[in-house]
């Protein structure tokens, strides 16, 4: 099973529909790949709050719209990272997408835990209330966004609720680069699943973002590490992994709370 994540820059001197283009166009060259994946929030970048109201949209908004067509295109599935989100009930959230290959939009994620220590994102943002999982035909799914990663009992419940592979959009800032690959080894090692963490690139509101989109198999080994800069890793996955860790060292068989 092959994926691509796609750590594109958010560098405010590109406007979002030049973005969003370009990440149509790097979607469209991942044919060949089963699962490709954008980062949170990189229409407007996680840390400009002010941009938020402007640029929300609904589930059938342009970002979605063009992901679709892109994943259609493509012919893969497509978790578009997230946008922000104008609720039903007027509430923004920041909402990941999940687009099957012929197009449709399958699955959405509310990002649970809000960033933000009383401001920014926690403020301006309503929770998710929903854990999501996406059975692909290789690998169920289990999804989670940026700071959800520093939530274990979150992917102890996607777990139980099937995942194998945990999928983590993420706006991550550079000056806590070392708890990002940290907390992604450890998210893959305690639930013996595969994790794929896709940051962005660039700065954006004067917050530099760490990039380092990494994969991480089930025995919590690092497959393949961006750098700093816009890159797409392209990495291949043995689905039948998960279930060889889990029976091998059956540490998740062993639980007792
Ligand atoms: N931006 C986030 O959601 C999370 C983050 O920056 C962190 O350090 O955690």
């Amino acid at each position: 099973m092959r994926a691509s994540l796609i750590q594109i820059d958010v560098d405010p001197g590109e406007s979002v529909n030049s973005r969003r283009e370009r990440a149509g166009s790097l979607v469209r060259e991942q044919r060949g790949s089963d699962l490709v994946v954008l980062p949170e929030l990189w229409t407007t970048g996680a840390f400009a709050y002010e941009l938020f109201g402007d640029e929300a949209e609904k589930l059938d908004g342009p970002t979605a719209r063009a992901m679709s067509e892109a994943a259609r295109d493509a012919g893969v599935w497509l978790h578009a990272g997230s946008v922000p989100e104008r609720g039903e009930d007027g509430v923004l959230y920041n909402t990941s997408l999940v687009f099957s290959p012929d197009g449709a939009l399958a699955h959405s994620y509310r990002k649970i835990h809000r960033f933000g220590f009383d401001k920014g994102e926690a403020v301006l943002m309503g929770a998710g209330d929903r854990l999501v999982t996406v059975p692909l035909p290789e690998l169920t799914l289990g999804l989670a966004t940026c700071y959800d990663l520093r939530f274990p009992e979150l992917f102890r419940g996607l777990v139980d609720a099937g995942a194998q592979a945990f999928v983590i959009p993420a706006g991550w800032p550079e000056r806590r680069r070392a708890h990002w690959t940290l907390l992604a080894r450890a998210r893959a090692v305690e639930n013996q699943a595969y994790v794929l963490a896709c940051g962005t690139a660039g700065t954006h509101a004067g917050v530099e973002q760490a990039g380092r989109s990494v994969v991480v198999d089930p025995w919590g080994e690092v497959l393949a590490e961006a750098g700093a800069g816009e890159e797409v890793l392209v990495v291949d996955l043995a689905p039948g992994k998960v279930a060889e860790t889990r029976a091998t060292f059956p540490a998740l068989r062993d639980r007792v709370l």
